[in-house]
């Protein structure tokens, strides 16, 4: 007999690709599919899923083109025959930051869509006042980060408040430059979402209300208040930032905030009953950001640490402890009042790391982009590039693109060499190519060890497990040469569940819908559920004796050599080559 047992779906709208994954209520993953939207959606001419404007620092994402993925990812999923009709809960994971401007007309657009016609067909134009979304690389918005830090008394008293310091990518400042330069279309916007709350409202039919974690990527909301911040609304609202008309005006587009990360805002629209067969009672729960939910892929001890190796890498930490400073960023946990996730985001990520394997790749006369060289040279080469202890360290720094930590607004590449006695910092006169490859990742892990280092206890300086995930969790090379930095009590693990935020998500549409009661924790009922085996698999030791203890002693040059990049002291190169 065929299976009728409830499914709930997760979604993730993250920066190249839209995906989908369903688990069961025993929390087995049942499907995965996903659309690319470099490969499946041409038609856009987005490169790596954003489109760059150089000149004026913009990267953004044309908002059609997730709508018509979600036509295409449903469509796929109808032709692998999935069961719409089991499905009694979905949530969504939205690359952080970003905003979608909706029209005037946008919920009666989206009350009243008509199964003959695709999504794409129906809201794009009319739906929206602006036809794209600032994605999370952009870095345009300098002169409105440093007007946020100034409105509050500076940057630690902006993180204090909003849990991070002002910064390029979140919505606040995005906001207010929207207000500056395009005045009309800002005039002619009913509501703005988040790429979270976006998502959660196409299935909903009408504005969903933006979620607790996610709303804190935005400089927008007090942390400690666990209200939008007026002083930062008004600055938003207005170049003036005292017109209190226009601050009226954006409360109303920002709507209120949902403090339960579990709520049933609502049944699915029934443009999905009729089109593609869900169930009318289909709950909607709300959409967080693609990290917060990441943290919600398993159940997570203190102590723990998550490394997201996508596009953007980022490290991820649950905390009891609300301990804000501009040098990372707080959020409020999505599921627990009280709790805290703790990130660092590194635009120089994967994309870094992919620039440095091509160079590697080309030094040895290869043209692909395949990883191999990249790893063989990552292992083979020795702790920090010392063959032998008297040897200097070798410390790099790889911004190919503007970096949020640090905030370096010059893309270059930066090499530089520690003397063994006397720590004396020098800059590089260079080296062979093939010392990158492990050198990103130990300097990308050094930052991370360095940063984290206040969320962790101090007798107890390593993180108990080290999870890996995203697409650059499945290169042991990266995982090995972490793990000689960030150490692990008990080892460095992968989490092979596919897609960490798109099962976060669904974890947390499942908690939603089964928990007996607003009481019952997520961490209680998915814990009660969770078995390891097949879901997580240990990839390396963690602590080395000795190891570790060698990165210790480059952290005081690492951080100089680091403070010289970002005030502009240090030369550089602009190629590796
Ligand atoms: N074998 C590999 N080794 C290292 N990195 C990889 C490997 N395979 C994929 N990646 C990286 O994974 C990134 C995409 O990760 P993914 O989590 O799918 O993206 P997103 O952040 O958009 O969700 C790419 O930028 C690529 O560099
Ligand atoms: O800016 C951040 C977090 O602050 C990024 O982590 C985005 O949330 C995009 O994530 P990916 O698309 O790389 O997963």
């Amino acid at each position: 007999m065929a299976d009728s047992s409830p499914l709930y779906l997760g979604l993730d709208l993250s920066t190249q690709q839209l995906k989908v994954l369903a688990v069961k209520s025993n929390l087995e993953t049942v499907f995965e599919e996903a659309v690319s939207f470099d490969d499946d959606l041409p038609s856009y001419g987005v490169r790596k899923g954003v489109f760059v404007n150089e000149k004026d620092d913009e990267v953004f994402a044309p908002v059609a083109m997730w709508i018509e993925a979600l036509d295409l990812l449903l469509q796929r999923m109808k032709n692998k025959g999935f069961d719409f009709s089991r499905v009694k809960g979905i949530s969504g994971a939205g690359q952080q930051h970003g905003s979608v401007y909706w029209s005037k007309g946008a919920e009666s657009l989206l009350s009243s869509l008509s199964t003959e016609k695709s999504l794409l067909e129906q809201l794009s134009p009319k739906a929206f006042s602006w036809k794209f979304s600032p994605n999370w690389q952009d870095h345009s918005t300098s002169e409105q980060v440093a007007a946020f830090d100034d409105r509050v008394g500076g940057d630690d008293l902006l993180a204090k408040a909003t849990g991070s310091g002002g910064h390029h990518r979140f919505t606040g400042p995005q906001i207010l430059r929207f207000v500056q330069l395009h005045p009309e279309e800002y005039a002619a916007t009913s509501r703005i979402s988040l790429v979270s709350s976006f998502l959660a409202s196409l299935f909903l039919g009408k504005i969903a209300p933006i979620d607790i974690s996610d709303v804190c990527g935005m400089n927008l909301f007090n942390i400690e208040t666990e209200t939008w911040d007026d002083r930062l609304i008004s600055l938003a609202a207005s170049p003036s930032g005292t017109d209190p008309v226009a601050t009226k005006v954006l409360y109303e587009k920002l709507g209120e905030v949902e403090p339960d990360g579990g709520k049933n805002l609502g049944p699915i629209s029934s443009y999905f009953v009729k089109k593609w067969g869900f169930p009318t009672d289909c709950a909607i729960i709300p959409s967080t950001g693609d990290n917060p939910s990441t943290i919600l892929a398993l159940p997570l001890h203190p102590q723990d640490a998550i490394v997201s190796l996508g596009t953007s890498t980022t490290i991820l930490m649950s905390t009891e402890k609300y301990y804000p400073s501009p040098a990372y960023h707080m959020f409020n946990h999505p599921t627990q009042p009280g709790l805290y996730m703790f990130m660092l985001c590194y635009k120089n990520g994967g994309l870094a790391r992919e620039e440095i394997r091509d160079a590697v790749n080309k030094a040895k006369g290869i043209n692909d982009h395949s990883w191999a060289q990249f790893n063989k040279a990552a292992v083979e080469t020795p702790i920090l590039g010392k063959t032998s202890p008297d040897d200097k360290a070798k410390l790099g720094f790889y911004f190919p693109l503007p970096e949020i930590v640090p905030n370096v607004g010059n893309p270059g590449f930066y090499r530089f060499e520690v003397d063994n006695t006397s720590k004396k910092v020098e800059e590089s006169k260079g080296w062979d190519v093939t010392h990158d490859a492990r050198a990103i990742v130990e300097s990308q892990a050094l930052s991370m060890r360095i940063r984290s280092a206040p969320l962790l206890d101090p007798k107890n300086p390593q993180p108990r497990r080290v999870y890996l995930v995203g697409g650059g969790s499945r290169n042991k090379a990266i995982a090995h040469v972490l793990a000689d930095v960030l150490g692990g009590i008990e080892g460095v693990y992968k989490l092979d569940v596919g897609n960490a935020c798109a099962l976060g998500a669904a974890y947390k549409a499942l908690w939603a819908v089964e928990r007996r009661d607003s009481g019952e924790s997520f961490e209680d009922l998915i814990g009660s559920r969770w078995n390891e085996e097949g879901k997580v698999e240990k990839v390396m030791d963690g602590y080395k004796k000795g190891t570790w203890e060698a990165y210790g002693e480059v952290v005081q040059a690492y951080t100089e050599a680091e403070g010289r990049v970002q005030k502009g002291e240090a030369k550089g190169d602009t190629s590796l080559i």
